[in-house]
């Protein structure tokens, strides 16, 4: 039995192991982020430390917040917060590489259900100046483009927050979800301090910085906290943001892989490719780390970047995924190394997804395209087909259907959306059949399983699905033709 990250075994670990680039017990907090999962902890954490080390601040110490379950706290707990990263890369010569580093940067984690007082009092101590979120696309909780408000823990956070107003009285209830945790936070600050604070969402989604401030404003209305909402609008920003780290599901072999580089078993560790970056507009309520010490870009018009990112890199993971899932690749690596499927990855940038791009200052979008595949190529990730597929009815519309709307719109078809849409039919079909071994993973796995599976067809069926295809890209003939055509040629080509 090996000894457990923590402060007192960091002393002893090897010199190969970088150590926290400030010292932990320095460290005060200035930041609560929202969904501590793999990314958080891989990218935002690692600018942030960073971040304090080149400007000499350490003031901005994460307080994280795990969502559905206490998992991640658990494992932090008994390692004072502290866990690896590790990066897997390839040399020049393409032999694999893995660097060792100690993250200290996060010093407290809270579970909301038994902890959400503790969240909403960091979330309103003046001392805390920044939010972030990694909650995946699916914790927004949205129906369309608003806040579900019929969704249980949406309704559970308005509720807390109206006792609230009435009795005059602050709720501690756990937190429903992490918009009722965040507008529940503000509320609290509003009514104390009410120093302002910036709000940075860092999941993959099309303008993701509007979008959570229209979600706050809806819990804040729904509630009848109409002053707090008229204070937000006016002291709290929600910068729009670009992130990017690939960044698998960590695997017992990743621990195994650490533990024979330490001498020491973290149970929180992090596995991510040596690329990074990160793009943030320009839009702080006040202070906040220096993220550009730390290589971030703040920029005041991250639109390209998103744009370029969601759509070429994003859009071509999920065509890897569900192509490579059916064909029966287990990961991107494997996926991409079949010359089929890069030429129609390759494909369905060039046709169709830089043709609706304008190109972020100083990118060429081939080169980026290439890039982007060389990332991909990296076979000591080992991300699965399987993660990457996950959630396809919250990814589609995010990475492959504004790029279908731009080009017809361009009176184009798209063909290669089309494809990639067809892929992920045909991907939703085959986890119907028990013998594929495939499963669903997705919020609306039912509704897109029966509807796959209906008399009209798996075309129509799961086009129909109001909550994945608006209905002017579902009812526009140029496209259902165009999908059904590339089902055909899935299904029996
Ligand atoms: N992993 C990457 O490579 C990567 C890269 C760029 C951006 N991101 C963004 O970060 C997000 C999280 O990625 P990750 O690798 O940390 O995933 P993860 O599974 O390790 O963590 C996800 C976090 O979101 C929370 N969550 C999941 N479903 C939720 C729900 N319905 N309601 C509330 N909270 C919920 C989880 O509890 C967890 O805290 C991605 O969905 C994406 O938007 C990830
Ligand atoms: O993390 P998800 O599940 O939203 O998406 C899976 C991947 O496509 C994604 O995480 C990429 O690895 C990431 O966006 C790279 O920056």
């Amino acid at each position: 039995m090996t000894d457990r990250l923590s402060l007192t075994t960091l002393a002893n670990l090897p010199a190969q192991v970088a150590r926290p680039a400030v010292d932990p017990r320095e460290v005060g907090i200035g930041v609560v982020h929202l969904g501590i999962g793999a990314f958080h902890r891989a990218h935002q954490a690692v600018y942030t430390e960073d971040a304090m080390a080149a400007a000499g601040d350490t003031g901005w110490g994460i307080h994280a917040v795990t969502q559905r379950s206490p998992r991640v706290a658990e494992q932090l707990a008994p390692q004072d917060g502290l866990y690896g990263v590790l990066t897997k890369g390839l040399a020049a010569g393409g032999s694999p590489t893995a660097d060792l580093r100690v993250i200290g940067a996060v010093r407290d984690v809270s579970f909301p259900g038994e902890q959400t007082g503790a969240v909403l009092a960091r979330m309103a101590d003046p001392g805390t100046h920044v939010a972030t979120l990694t909650v995946t696309e699916k914790g927004y909780r949205r129906a369309g483009d608003h806040l579900d408000l019929d969704d249980a823990g949406v309704r559970a956070d308005v509720q807390a927050l109206a006792d609230e107003l009435r009795t005059g009285r602050e709720s501690d209830a756990a937190a429903g979800s992490p918009i009722g945790m965040l507008a529940r936070g503000l509320a609290r600050r509003a009514r104390r301090d009410a120093t302002p604070m910036t709000v940075v969402t860092c999941d993959n989604i099309v303008q993701n910085g509007t979008m959570l401030a229209g979600l706050v404003s809806e819990l804040l209305t729904a509630s009848g906290a109409d002053d707090v909402a008229a204070w937000v609008a006016r002291h709290v920003t929600f910068p729009a943001t670009m992130v990017d780290r690939i960044v698998p599901a960590t695997t017992d072999d990743d621990r195994d892989d650490a533990r024979s580089i330490s001498g020491v078993t973290d149970a929180g560790l992090v596995v991510a490719e040596p690329f990074s970056q990160w793009v943030v507009e320009d839009a702080f309520a006040g202070p906040r780390p220096a993220w550009e010490r730390a290589g971030a870009t703040i920029t005041s018009d991250v639109a390209p970047f998103e744009d370029a990112k969601l759509r070429i890199l994003n859009g071509s993971h999920s065509y890897l995924a569900y192509r490579g899932a059916v064909l029966g690749y287990r990961t991107i690596a494997e996926a991409v190394g079949d010359p089929r499927l890069r030429d129609e990855v390759r494909a369905l940038v060039d046709e169709d997804v830089i043709p609706t791009l304008t190109p972020p200052p100083g990118v060429d979008l081939t080169d980026y395209r290439d890039a982007v595949l060389g990332r991909f190529e990296n076979p000591a990730l080992g991300h699965t087909t399987i993660q990457v597929a996950m959630d396809g009815s919250q990814k589609l519309p995010v990475r492959l259907l504004g790029t279908a709307r731009d080009r017809l719109a361009a009176g184009s078809v798209p063909h290669r959306v089309a494809r990639a849409v067809a892929a992920w039919m045909v991907f939703v079909a085959r986890t119907a059949d028990g013998a594929s071994g495939l499963a669903l993973d997705d919020p609306l796995a039912e509704q897109l399983q029966s509807a796959a599976a209906g008399g009209g067809g798996l075309v129509d069926g799961l086009l129909g699905v109001a909550e994945v295809f608006p209905p002017s890209l579902a009812e526009d003939e140029r496209f259902r033709s165009a999908v059904g055509q590339q089902v055909a040629e899935l299904t029996h080509g």
